[in-house]
């Protein structure tokens, strides 16, 4: 492989696998972050090189929408449509369950509802992403409305977290969802139940949602290098 940075290479092919899967006429969930920023882009290029048709977007982020703008995908919003036929979206750690953690971009709430909605929801990622059990390395990202920050923190103390506040970079103070909240990372020790872990964070008064993902994916494609050469595997 040329000096090009084996990661991107990764996210570019998972990226255009990803955006492979998608059928003429479908309304197609369009995640957030670097590794589903390419398959915004290969989907784009499909539906300008006429090998696909009538494509209809639904975003979960302002990133998303920015980029289906920028890659000529036509937006629609949930209230006009009655289903999402495939999403495709990242994840910032994948269990062997096929259950996740999501929200490093804090884009996990939207992220939750499109991608849940969705018959088919197609996950997007490196190797480097796989995890024995979540938890492992990434925190889990909890989105919370601001006024309830310091009860959710106690909260989440008493469950056995470490919780901290993220901050913004190139911005002063904590990151603002595009909702208009808060994040708070957690992270735990171990997670051995993310099913329940899911329901209790969310059922503290004040948390909007949390990325652990259970239960939903249908496919996650993998970007692996093997022989110097970027390949896709299929978990
Ligand atoms: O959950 C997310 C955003 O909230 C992203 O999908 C996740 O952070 C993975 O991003 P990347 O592909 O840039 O590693």
């Amino acid at each position: 492989m040329s000096a090009a940075d084996p990661t991107k290479l990764m996210k570019q092919e998972v990226g255009k696998a990803a955006a492979a899967l998608v059928e003429s006429g479908s309304i197609v969930g369009l995640g957030t972050g670097s590794t589903t920023a390419y398959a915004i882009q290969f989907l784009g290029d499909r539906l300008k090189s006429g090998e696909i048709k009538d494509i209809v977007g639904v975003p979960t982020s302002f990133q998303a929408e920015v980029l289906s703008k920028q890659y000529g995908i036509p937006l629609t919003t949930l209230d006009a449509i009655d289903r999402i036929d495939i999403a495709i979206d990242g994840a910032d750690e994948v269990d062997p369950q096929k259950n996740l953690i999501k929200g490093g971009g804090a884009a996990h709430t939207r992220e939750k509802v499109v991608d849940y909605l969705a018959n088919r929801f197609i996950v997007v990622v490196d190797a480097g992403k796989l995890v024995d059990r979540l938890g492992s390395v990434f925190a889990v990202p909890v989105e919370v409305i601001p006024m309830a920050v310091t009860p959710v923190t106690r909260a989440i103390e008493k469950l056995g977290g470490k919780p901290e506040l993220r901050m913004g970079v190139k911005k002063a103070g904590p990151v603002i969802t595009d909702q208009g909240n808060m994040v708070i990372d957690v992270k735990f020790d171990t997670i051995s139940d993310p099913v329940n872990l899911e329901k209790t964070l969310n059922n503290i008064p004040g948390v909007l949602e949390n990325g652990i993902f259970v239960n939903c994916v249908d496919l996650v494609l993998i970007g692996e290098v093997k022989d110097d050469q970027p390949i896709v595997r299929q978990l």
